[in-house]
């Protein structure tokens, strides 16, 4: 599939490699590489050895990694042929990357990147000052939808859905969630549908078509307070760390349940005994309080946050009267509960009308969609190498 516009051959006219975006968000900043496979001798040695440091390894230094598993190979961009490379690192290592770019050469080859992100704004200084490198812009949202949309085309296994064997949404229950199947899900229609990013804080948009979509909500109750709450109540310090916390624990010795307060289901209104009436509710008591571990109140800031956010999109969908909810973001990085849990929320609240989807690549596509917003602008401008 082409991402291009014009028809020139490949080589001199194209942006000189090496090919990157990137998303500098508020926890994490991701990094999209384009690796060339059809070379033609046009490569010096400096990008040479950044192509090799950069897809040998799969992690650099101590907190950049490389998600080998979600490499896409034989992707056209730009009438290149390649692989695409997906890397992260913690946005707090800004200053250590810049280091790392101006050790191996970058700084002396790329004049310019292609940021998007709130970090492309706060770091651009520092990228000016310390590397001597241009931060051209790309609004975050646009380049997510853009970056969504060409994986959903390039990767045939990029979307998938929870399955319940259960037929009626009344008697799926949240404790049957753990049995939940990955299915994949035909996305080539995608329009309309609620697009819900949950990184550090959540964004929900109302997407109608590629060039047609709206920000209609948001909340800062999104990933970052997940892992700020979890490291301060358990102690934890990674992401890693919280969400196997989670997985061990049970947020029902944390919450309070509709059944504690009403001995069963408050029928009237078709709220079941299990349902969670109030986050945290129970820890005002002493005794309950002694009894909690850090699994579990690890597991109960997972089910709040993801609740939330759930709610907020449910309603967002009800609002625009769109069905398919899309959630993406590196909030749900190794984080299958949240995944189920928004799955079967939104499944049973809207019985059975509303449908979460979600996506491979998940929290890369701020960092795709900016790389190939690049090429275009360049390709349109008939740039021939800076
Ligand atoms: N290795 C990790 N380190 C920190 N946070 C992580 C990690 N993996 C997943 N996360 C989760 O992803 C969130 C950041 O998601 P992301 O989509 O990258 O947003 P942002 O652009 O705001 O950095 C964090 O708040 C955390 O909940
Ligand atoms: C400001 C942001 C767009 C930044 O994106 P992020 O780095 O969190 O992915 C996002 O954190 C957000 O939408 N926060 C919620 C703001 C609100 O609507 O309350």
């Amino acid at each position: 599939m082409e991402n291009c516009s014009t028809t020139r051959n490949h080589g001199s006219h194209h942006r000189p490699m090496p090919w990157f975006g990137m998303d500098i968000g508020g926890t994490l900043t991701k990094l999209v590489y384009f690796e060339p496979k059809d070379l033609d001798g046009e490569e010096g040695e400096i990008i040479r050895n950044i192509r090799r440091y950069l897809t040998k390894n799969s992690a650099y230094g101590k907190t950049g990694y490389r998600d080998t598993h979600l490499q896409v190979d034989n992707v056209v961009i730009c009438r290149r042929k390649g692989s695409l490379h997906f890397i992260r690192f913690p946005t707090s290592e800004m200053g250590n990357f810049l280091s790392l770019a101006k050790a191996k050469g970058m700084a002396e080859l790329v004049t310019t990147v292609c940021a998007t992100g709130g970090g492309a704004y706060k770091f651009e200084r520092n990228f000016r000052d310390e590397v001597n490198m241009k931060l051209d812009k790309f609004d975050e949202l646009d380049s997510l939808i853009k970056g969504m949309l060409f994986a959903e085309i390039h990767y045939s296994t990029e979307c998938y859905y929870f399955h319940s064997s259960s037929a009626s949404p009344a008697r799926r229950s949240a404790e049957s969630i753990i049995n939940y199947e990955k299915k994949l899900y035909d996305f080539s229609q995608p329009f309309p549908f609620i697009l819900v990013n949950v990184g550090s804080g959540v964004s929900v948009l109302a997407v109608r078509s590629p060039n047609d979509y709206r920000r209609i909500s948001g909340t800062s109750l999104g990933g970052g307070t997940f892992l700020g709450l979890c490291c301060l109540l358990t102690g934890c310090d990674t992401f890693e760390e919280a969400i196997q916390l989670a997985t061990k624990g049970d947020n029902k010795k944390v919450d309070k349940l509709v059944k504690d307060i009403y001995g069963g289901d408050y029928e009237k209104f078709g709220l079941p005994g299990d349902l969670v009436a109030s986050s945290f509710g129970q820890m005002h008591l002493k005794d309950k309080k002694a009894q909690v571990t850090k699994e579990d109140l690890a597991n109960a800031v997972l089910v709040t946050i993801t609740n939330n956010i759930g709610s907020i999109a449910r309603m967002s969908a009800v609002h625009e009267k769109i069905d398919k909810v899309v959630f993406v973001g590196n909030f749900l990085r190794v984080n299958p509960i949240s995944m189920k849990l928004l799955a079967f929320a939104m499944d049973y609240w809207s019985e059975g009308e509303m449908k979460a989807l979600f996506l491979q690549h998940e929290g890369y596509f701020g960092a795709l969609g900016c790389l190939l917003e690049f090429n275009e602008k360049e390709d349109n401008n008939g740039v021939a190498g800076k």
